[in-house]
């Protein structure tokens, strides 16, 4: 990509407002923006003054100024306009009653009944500005000095902390770099996610196994918090995907509220859901539900752009970004040398066809082995941490008894394990 050589254009930001600006995909030259004057934030991280920030094609985003501000953009950004109707007000009115409900619980984090800090599930339909809010909570949350959790469960996520198809949670004692976003390097994030791969790109597709996965995470959300006080008094921030939000999502929707003990559940743009959920918890004392508007700015993303933007997501594990590129390297290893496993079903067939009792949705959650070499051309490959051996071990009492685990053992060892990172074949 080429720096442009046209000159800076100005936008003059009034307080509570915002400059919207839209990149395309086949952007030529480099779209930059400065802060010229006053103060203004990305999704709730602050700008430096005159800093030039480099934005990625196929990106959506807005500067919002709570004083009012001077923007320069040089380049030509496919949108670009200044607009003073934004939900900010209401999205710091959240972040200030968690604030409180953060300073609670770190009043009484040294006393026998330590109180948990706030943990806040955000749902809603597609692209209502699920994500954009969660990095608006994340980033106020980590500016006042808190160690934030934060767990994604959206496997469509173009814009989440590792690669797509993936759920994954990570402590921020950062805030969100403008330029390499959530899913940024290690150096640029300085946290390393825990990440459970789940493989496909919507949750109902197999929803037993998604099940599975986000009972995982919750599980290692917890044990976090309660071995660090810290992590525990700022809560939790979970993001979830737009399937929740639909009713044959509402069973998931439901695991996760009482999977990760969720304290609030913030609706985004969805009056019915809103309505639904107040009567599903309404008993419940210990969640609230709460209603939040969709930002104007908020943009649709068709089927091709986010294609487009998971293919960029995808190059930008291995290859890095352009402040932070990565160097992969390849090597050549014996496919017999090689432990490699889907999940799901090794045949595909219509259920008429297979034998009576047979349940595809146990399926959902079985591991088969892959054995032939040809299907995996041009695939991401997820690496394990889980080690047959260690557990051939473990199940035998030190000496191993067995020659290799059953399929069943190997299974729920996969499942229990989180990947260590992905190779491209
Ligand atoms: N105020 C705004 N102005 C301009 N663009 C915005 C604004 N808020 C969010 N966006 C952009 O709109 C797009 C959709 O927002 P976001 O990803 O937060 O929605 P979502 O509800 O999480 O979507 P999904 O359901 O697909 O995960 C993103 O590219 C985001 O950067």
């Amino acid at each position: 990509m080429t720096e442009s050589n046209a000159s800076w254009q100005t936008f003059v930001v009034d307080p509570e407002s915002e400059l919207r600006v839209e990149t395309g995909p086949k952007e030529a030259v480099l779209i930059k923006l400065s802060l010229n004057s006053g103060t203004a934030e990305i999704f709730g991280t602050e700008l430096a003054p005159d800093v030039e920030y480099s934005i990625s094609p196929n990106n959506k985003l807005a500067v919002f100024s709570w004083t009012g501000c001077t923007m320069l953009v040089k380049g030509s950004p496919a949108v670009s306009y200044t607009a003073g109707e934004t939900p900010m007000a209401s999205y710091l009115n959240v972040h200030l009653a968690l604030e409180a409900q953060r300073r609670d619980a770190e009043a009484f984090s040294t006393s026998e009944n330590a109180l948990a800090g706030p943990r806040v599930l955000v749902v809603g339909p597609s692209d209502v500005g699920k994500s954009s809010l969660c990095k608006i909570l994340l980033n106020y949350s980590v500016k006042l000095g808190h160690a934030q959790m934060f767990a994604d469960l959206d496997c469509t996520e173009t814009s989440g902390l590792s690669m797509p198809g993936s759920i994954s949670a990570s402590v921020f004692s950062r805030v969100v770099d403008v330029e390499e976003g959530m899913g940024g390097t290690l150096v640029s994030t300085g946290t390393s996610p825990i990440v459970f791969y789940y493989g496909y790109g919507e949750p109902l597709e197999k929803a037993k196994l998604y099940s599975k996965l986000i009972g995982r995470l919750a599980e290692v959300v917890d044990a976090k918090t309660k071995s660090d006080s810290k992590v525990r008094c700022a809560g939790v921030i979970i993001n979830t995907p737009s399937q929740f939000s639909e009713s044959n999502g509402y069973a998931l929707l439901t695991q996760a509220v009482e999977e990760f003990k969720v304290s609030a559940i913030l609706v985004v743009g969805q009056e019915r859901l809103y309505s639904d959920l107040s009567r599903q918890f309404q008993s419940n004392e210990q969640v609230s539900v709460l209603k939040l508007a969709k930002s104007g700015g908020v943009v649709s993303r068709d089927k091709a752009f986010r294609k487009a933007v998971q293919s960029a997501k995808v190059r930008e594990y291995f290859y890095g970004t352009t402040r932070y590129p990565l160097s992969p390297f390849s090597s050549i290893v014996r496919f017999d040398d090689l432990a490699v496993r889907r999940v799901g079903e090794s045949i595909v067939a219509p259920s008429s066809v297979m034998p009576i009792g047979y349940d595809r949705k146990a399926q959902e959650t079985k591991i088969v082995k892959v054995e032939s070499f040809d299907i995996l051309l041009n695939s991401v490959l997820a690496v394990t941490h889980a080690d047959r051996l260690e557990a051939l071990l473990a199940l035998s009492g030190g000496a191993i008894s067995a020659p290799a685990l059953t399929a069943d053992q190997e299974t729920s060892l996969i499942l229990d394990k989180n990947v260590a990172g992905f190779v491209y074949v």
